[in-house]
């Protein structure tokens, strides 16, 4: 009997119910600004080559570096940050992978271990990392000690590298003092996900800009609508006024923020259970919230390379 293939012993079946990225999106109507950068999106395995993590808690769809990098040039990004899915682990490869064949256009964000030894983190850097991932949503990974993170904090900080935070807005208040020590330039995943069912102005969003203006080392992604929405209306069959529920929340943070915000697609959009958005139409969502050409450039170039290309400018 012949031995099975790599493809075979690798066959990995998808959560139930998972819902596959959209083919096929439109192209937006919004023009990105040149040198754009989708500032947080992932790549999945594909599983056949690079293995998703034992310790994983969904099996996705395979989305390549081909397929990311096509849509890229399809909704007219110059280039992507690459944030490590946690259906990886801290198994890099996957993400490093999409690094180095991205012509010198994608940065990563990894996750490590303690475990993880300096030449390690010195190949990351090279390949283009330049931040870690610690996240504290309790359905996508098990808990590591805090100390373990400040440890690696403390580490990373050396290379000029930042962390990355995602988080639950009720935990916000139980955080606070841990995101506080860190040493680094600190980003939030999701605007640290708002309900935005609740008042914009109500207590539990004023903690969250109380975090940014209180800490200048806080940068905030202001992406994710598709996943905070709670009445949409959803980014699908040409819709122009997509997620209108989270615009006032994205558009507070990018009018007091505006030189620390980031935009990013969230491709290939991990664990939706409604629907899977037209990625064309979520690039519309952005003249919402960023509604100068001032602030779209803030949000979408100069933040940004100032943060992951910083010796190109
Ligand atoms: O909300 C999520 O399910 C989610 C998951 C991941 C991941 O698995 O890495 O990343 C994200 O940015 C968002």
């Amino acid at each position: 009997m012949n031995a099975p293939t790599p493809r075979e012993t690798m066959a990995f079946t998808k959560t139930p119910g998972w819902l596959d990225w959209y083919c096929g999106p439109a192209k937006p109507r919004f023009k990105l600004p040149a040198g754009a950068v989708d500032a947080h999106c992932h790549v999945f395995g594909p599983g056949a080559e690079f293995p998703y993590a034992p310790e994983r808690k969904y099996t996705p769809c395979d989305a390549s570096k081909a397929q990311l990098y096509a849509l890229r040039d399809h909704l007219g990004f110059a280039r992507n940050v690459v944030v490590q899915a946690t259906c990886h682990g801290a198994d890099n490869r996957a993400m490093l992978d999409a690094l180095v064949h991205s012509g010198g256009q994608a940065r990563g964000v990894a996750t490590v271990r303690r475990s993880v030894g300096d030449a390690e983190l010195q190949a990351m850097h090279d390949a283009g990392v330049r931040g870690v991932r610690f996240n504290f949503v309790k359905r996508l990974v098990d808990f590591t000690p805090k100390d373990e993170l400040l440890e690696i904090a403390g580490r990373i900080a050396k290379w000029g590298w930042h962390v990355v935070i995602y988080f639950e807005a009720v935990d916000l208040p139980e955080l606070w003092d841990f995101f506080t020590a860190l040493p680094t330039t600190v980003v939030v995943d999701h605007m640290g996900r708002p309900d935005v069912s609740k008042p914009v102005d109500g207590p539990e969003f004023e903690l969250f800009l109380k975090f940014m203006r209180d800490n200048p080392n806080v940068w905030s992604k202001v992406s994710c609508p598709e996943r905070l929405s709670v009445t949409g209306p959803k980014a699908l069959n040409g819709e122009q006024g997509a997620y209108a529920d989270v615009v006032p929340f994205a558009r507070r943070v990018v009018e007091e923020f505006s030189d620390r915000v980031l935009w990013g697609t969230d491709w290939p959009h991990p664990n939706l259970k409604d629907h899977m958005p037209d990625d064309g139409l979520l690039v519309d969502f952005i003249p919402h919230i960023a509604p100068t050409a001032e602030l779209q450039h803030k949000l979408l170039v100069s933040n940004p390379m100032r943060l992951y290309w910083p010796e190109e400018i």
